[in-house]
């Protein structure tokens, strides 16, 4: 086939081992330019393209109003600080929340905050590695426009507040640099009734109950680390003190909300209860060793005093006592718990959380009567030795472990005891998600939905609250 292509007359140099000098032809070609030139511009052409595109991207990510909105709740509890990323939607000017794991993440570090008191400076690390967390979730562009808040819990309620504050101060400083949409007044220790609205607010949205009849919703009893919240919809008179006020579309619910600090949390009450068995003597098997039922026998503690004699009735009785302290100095109509008012009886249905949800799922408690079953699994396990539940138990964390007779004695002194939840009540289940999307049951969630702007002014609309809460009606949702 003849070749469309020029010669290209090359000479090449003698080979000095050879007899004349070779003449190699290469055929140069004509006018059209040579297939590497082509080549050539066909990829700096993609190259033009791709960085367009690139460069497009990066705008329209950065500037273009996504439809997207992000969120970001911290919430710095007793045992852990961990971080909630959100993101929704407006559709039709309201917010359009998906708690699925494309639109919400969320992320945990230990200790707590609280665990710096000596060291407050130190509590911007897990902050800090928790905000990186959120910015890798959140394009750049978003992240001014995106709130974050920091709420911290019980554990901080029980340092003083000068300490509170350094250690806050020292989160606001991270918070402030972090690029987010932040104000001071957000990183703050919220109340344990806050706390307790929260947790009802998200259990009513998942359950779908929100906006309905008030007596038809979901109470929620909570078993921390450091507090416990009983938070529902009474019928009865609330004093102010204990009433918290939302309104959602057309319906006001008020509602009891309160936190029993320090031993209402597992962690602080069992802390409470070594306490209070030291001081007694009671207790005491005479050389001044003190007997503690609600530790497995066999468990070794840091202090030599205490000996474990786990114990579920011994167990019961004690915790039932410690729920009565002050209970003498009630000036209410009604104390279930020390000198703390309560509604005369737990109103309607309930899902117990937190607490209440490890224990009954560590010893794998049926819904129906768990609370009657609560008393067998705590009798058996509070009765066994501690070497025995570490073989039987292996992937179970001791610090966990060594929680569980306690824990499961606590239950039924608090809320049947104490609070009169009779053992076969089928209106109160635990739980740690609910409703159809089985949306977590965490009171940040709760945090981020009450503080949404759902003013439709943010999304071009007349301007509009639709959710809020305080001790009055502020606004209508
Ligand atoms: N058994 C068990 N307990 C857990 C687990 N995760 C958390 N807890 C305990 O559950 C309790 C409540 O959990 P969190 O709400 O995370 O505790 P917290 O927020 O650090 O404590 P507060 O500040 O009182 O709310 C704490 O006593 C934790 O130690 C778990 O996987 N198993
Ligand atoms: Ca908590």
């Amino acid at each position: 086939m003849k070749s469309e292509m020029e010669p290209l007359m090359v000479q090449i140099l003698p080979d000095l081992h050879r007899s004349s000098s070779t003449t190699y032809i290469f055929t140069k070609p004509k006018s059209k330019p040579a297939k590497a030139i082509i080549l050539l511009k066909a990829a700096s052409f993609a190259i033009t393209l791709g960085l367009f595109f690139l460069f497009f991207t990066i705008v329209l990510c950065e500037y273009w109003p996504s439809s997207f909105r992000y969120s970001v709740v911290i919430d710095a509890g007793s045992s852990g600080t961990r971080i909630h990323v959100f993101r929704y939607k407006i559709e039709s000017g309201k917010p359009v929340f998906d708690f699925g794991e494309e639109n919400y993440a969320s992320k945990k570090l230990s200790p707590g905050l609280s665990a710096y008191a000596d060291n407050p400076d130190q509590a911007s690390v897990s902050v800090t590695e928790l905000v990186e967390f959120a910015k890798g979730r959140i394009p750049n562009g978003r992240l001014k426009k995106s709130d974050i808040r920091l709420m911290a819990t019980a554990g901080m309620r029980l340092l003083e507040v000068d300490v509170q504050e350094q250690i806050l101060e020292v989160t606001r400083r991270v918070l402030r640099s972090s690029g987010f949409k932040f104000q001071d007044e957000w990183a703050t220790v919220i109340s344990g009734s806050d706390e307790g609205i929260y947790a009802w607010v998200v259990a009513n949205y998942a359950i779908g109950s929100l906006g309905g009849d008030p007596l038809q919703t979901t109470g929620i009893v909570e078993l921390g680390g450091a507090s416990a919240q009983v938070t529902f919809v009474s019928s009865e008179h609330v004093p102010p003190e204990f009433s918290r006020t939302i309104s959602y579309g057309n319906v006001s619910y008020t509602i009891y909300s309160h936190s029993f600090l320090n031993y209402g949390g597992q962690d602080a009450a069992q802390e409470k209860l070594l306490e209070s068995l030291q001081n007694s003597v009671a207790n005491s098997t005479g050389d001044g060793i003190v007997t503690d039922p609600c530790t497995p026998k066999g468990y070794i503690y840091d202090k030599k005093s205490i000996q474990a004699a786990g114990n579920f009735s011994k167990c019961r009785a004690a915790t039932f006592a410690m729920l009565k302290e002050g209970k003498e100095n009630c000036a209410y109509e009604h104390c279930s718990i020390g000198s703390t008012f309560t509604p005369t009886s737990l109103q309607g249905s309930f899902l117990a959380t937190e607490n209440f949800y490890h224990t009954s799922k560590f010893f794998e408690l049926e819904e129906q009567d768990w609370l009657s079953e609560m008393i067998l699994a705590g009798t058996s396990f509070c009765g066994e030795e501690w070497s025995n539940l570490k073989v039987k138990y292996p992937k179970t964390k001791e610090k966990y472990l060594n929680g569980y007779c306690f824990s499961s004695a606590y239950i039924i002194s608090m809320l049947h005891d104490s609070l009169g939840v009779p053992l076969d009540d089928e209106r109160i289940k635990y739980a740690n998600k609910a409703g159809e999307k089985e949306i977590p049951l965490d009171w940040a969630l709760g945090a981020f939905i009450l503080n949404t702007p759902t003013t439709i002014s943010d999304y071009g609309g007349k301007s509009r609250k639709m959710f809020g809460f305080g001790n009055e009606t502020k606004y209508k949702i």
